[in-house]
């Protein structure tokens, strides 16, 4: 029986194609199963990166979140194999590619598209929460899209399992809850901050406490003025503030 009867993947199952982008701690490439000729994103690990930066547990923590998170609007992580130096995680591919690039190809969003992207987001993370996990590290180049265009939570490398307040520091301040950016106890009300602050940025084009300085950020988004109104006089505003 072949190894992919019992589940054990590996590198000869798989023909793999061209590069999709750098994620965190390695590369991640479209790859093709052989067998099933299913298409898949091949996430490539490497074990001296992981050794350096002792995220081994994370890396462990994270299959066990990942294997049990199946929800339309998370990219599946189907499993994982490893060889002598790197480590692989199959991923679904979101053939769709990075919100990111929509986002800064189209400036902002239409209303009708962002509630969508934010119902769909908001799904998401209270099927997270639901299962004790936070995201933590939401921002629009994490968030990925399907060949129908439907919205996919992406790139758990900061995701805790957490039933008590965690404080560890993460992700960019754009997006982060001013608990998070003062290093304070938080829980999974953080992904809720993000998601308002990814609203605006789907209406808006830009996040609303963006500065050029991190600095400024952190003072603005500590202040956490915010008020609704046309794209240019709230960027004005902004400016001002
Ligand atoms: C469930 O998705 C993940 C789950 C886990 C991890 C991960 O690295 N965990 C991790 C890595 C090191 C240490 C601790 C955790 C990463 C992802 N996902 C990704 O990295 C997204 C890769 S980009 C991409 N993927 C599909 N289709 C596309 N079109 C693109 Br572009």
């Amino acid at each position: 029986k072949n190894a992919a009867a019992y589940g054990q993947w590996s590198l000869k199952n798989f023909e793999i194609g061209r590069p999709l982008g750098r994620g965190k701690f390695g590369r991640v490439y479209v790859a093709r199963e052989v067998k099933s000729k299913y298409i898949v994103a091949l996430k490539v690990l490497f074990k001296e990166q992981i050794d350096k930066y002792r995220i081994h547990h994370q890396l462990r923590r994270e299959m066990e979140i990942q294997s049990t998170l199946k929800h339309p609007n998370v990219l599946r992580l189907y499993g994982w194999f490893d060889d002598d130096d790197r480590i692989f995680l199959i991923l679904e591919y979101a053939h769709g590619g990075e919100l990111y690039g929509v986002l800064r190809e189209r400036g902002h969003l239409t209303e009708r598209e962002s509630a969508t992207y934010i119902a769909s987001l908001a799904n998401a993370l209270a099927y997270c929460h639901s299962q004790d996990v936070i995201h933590r590290d939401i921002k629009p180049e994490n968030l990925l899209l399907d060949h129908e265009g439907r919205l996919k939570i992406a790139d758990f490398g900061w995701s805790v399992q957490s039933r008590s307040k965690r404080h560890t520091m993460c992700g960019t301040l754009d997006y982060l809850a001013p608990e998070l950016v003062e290093n304070k106890a938080h829980d999974y009300t953080v992904d809720n901050w993000t998601l308002g602050v990814l609203c605006y940025e789907f209406l808006y084009g830009a996040p609303p406490f963006e500065a050029a300085m991190q600095h400024d950020t952190f003072k603005r988004l500590k202040k956490g003025v915010l008020t609704f109104c046309c794209s240019n006089c709230i960027r004005q505003l902004f400016i001002d503030l």
